[in-house]
């Protein structure tokens, strides 16, 4: 009897034939915004906040090269997909050729994409799927990277998607992808309200290069988050968070979709105790005192006739789910 085939020989970890991630959509309960480098992006100093909005990724092993994309719309927010890019450009396929390049396992995958968070929502929805996407294949492939060594793929395939890895609070340096875990000891109750059409990231950034330029605005590059804010997020006092949140995006977010300065003011006459753009928009992030208080802000800005959802954060990074029985 060989090896292999002795009853005490282990057996070798055979990879799944399937397996389900999710990952977290983002704010930024405060976005500094530096001035505009030569490589196109900008220094940042974000604090990001993980929320309890997940999208899934489905990963099934394929016996042909390359990586197939199909995406279904699910949850309150109702997300409109049909703009999603299905081949190579998709963000969950880059991440997935991404993987197999540096791993040289064969990219034979199909990726099903469950989509709750808005897309170019300024929720980091393309950056959860990639996020999702880097740790369903290394669970399908058995290709045993490293949480580090993802977040090294991770950060070349968008600024934010190390931090949809990563969930939790943390404060994000360099262009939002240098991260440091910010401790958290007591979720913040959010309401999400989302906007009919998206709003894109390079737009945004270069509306606020623009207003600056205008405005004659120079500012520095952002070396640290805001200490009152990190105190805020530490604590969970909403009240406190209110006072201090701020993004630097908001006004060229609303140069380029002014309707959301009504929106901003509806949730704040019915009970946010601030609101805000969601890093480049056009989704608005309310804050509340609490979880009642969160879930009576989404009833009245439904009966308004907008799509609101009562969210929390922090909450964890890209995981992997249990296997569905059967
Ligand atoms: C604004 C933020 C705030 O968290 O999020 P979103 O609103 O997009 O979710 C991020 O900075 C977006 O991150 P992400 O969407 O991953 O950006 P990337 O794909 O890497 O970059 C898209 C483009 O946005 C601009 N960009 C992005 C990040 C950054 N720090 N400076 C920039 O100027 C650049 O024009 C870049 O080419
Ligand atoms: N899996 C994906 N989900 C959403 N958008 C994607 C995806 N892959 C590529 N994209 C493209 O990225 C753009 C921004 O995506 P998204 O992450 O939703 O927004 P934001 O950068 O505002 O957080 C979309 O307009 C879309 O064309």
């Amino acid at each position: 009897m060989s090896a292999a085939n002795s009853p005490s020989a282990p057996a070798p970890p055979r990879a799944p034939a399937s397996v389900r991630v999710s990952a977290p959509g983002k704010i930024n309960v405060s976005l500094l915004v530096g001035p505009p480098r030569p490589d196109g992006y900008h220094g940042v100093a974000s604090v990001y906040l993980a929320v309890s909005l997940f999208e899934e990724v489905h990963a099934t092993a394929t016996d042909t090269d390359g990586v197939t994309v199909t995406v279904q719309s699910d949850g309150a927010l109702h997300v409109p997909v049909a703009g999603i890019p299905l081949g190579p450009d998709n963000l969950a396929a880059r991440a997935a050729q991404a993987l197999a390049a540096h791993t040289g396992h064969p990219a034979a995958v199909h990726l099903h994409i469950i989509k709750r968070v808005p897309v170019a929502g300024g929720m980091g929805g393309g950056s959860a799927d990639a996020a999702a996407a880097l740790v369903a294949c290394n669970a399908l492939w058995n290709t045993g990277l490293s949480n580090e060594e993802l977040a090294g793929i991770a950060a070349g395939l968008g600024a934010d998607v190390p931090f949809s890895l990563l969930g939790g609070a943390a404060v994000g340096l360099g262009v939002g992808d240098r991260l440091a875990p910010a401790l958290s000891e007591t979720p913040l109750h959010w309401v999400l309200a989302a906007s009919d059409s998206g709003l894109s990231t390079p737009a945004v950034y270069g509306a606020l290069d623009a207003l600056r330029a205008e405005q004659q605005i120079q500012v520095p590059e952002p070396e640290a988050a805001d200490p009152s804010i990190l105190a805020a997020v530490r604590s969970g006092n909403a009240r406190d968070l209110a006072a201090v949140m701020s993004n630097d995006l908001q006004d060229a977010a609303l140069a380029l979709a002014p309707e959301l300065a009504g929106l901003l003011r509806a949730g704040e006459r019915l009970g946010a105790l601030a609101g805000m753009v969601s890093g480049s928009g056009p989704t608005i992030a309310f804050l509340t005192a609490d979880t009642d208080a969160a879930a009576e802000l989404e009833t009245a800005l439904r009966a308004e006739g907008h799509r609101a959802l009562a969210v929390l954060g922090p909450v964890p990074g890209a995981r992997l789910l249990p296997a569905v029985a059967g």
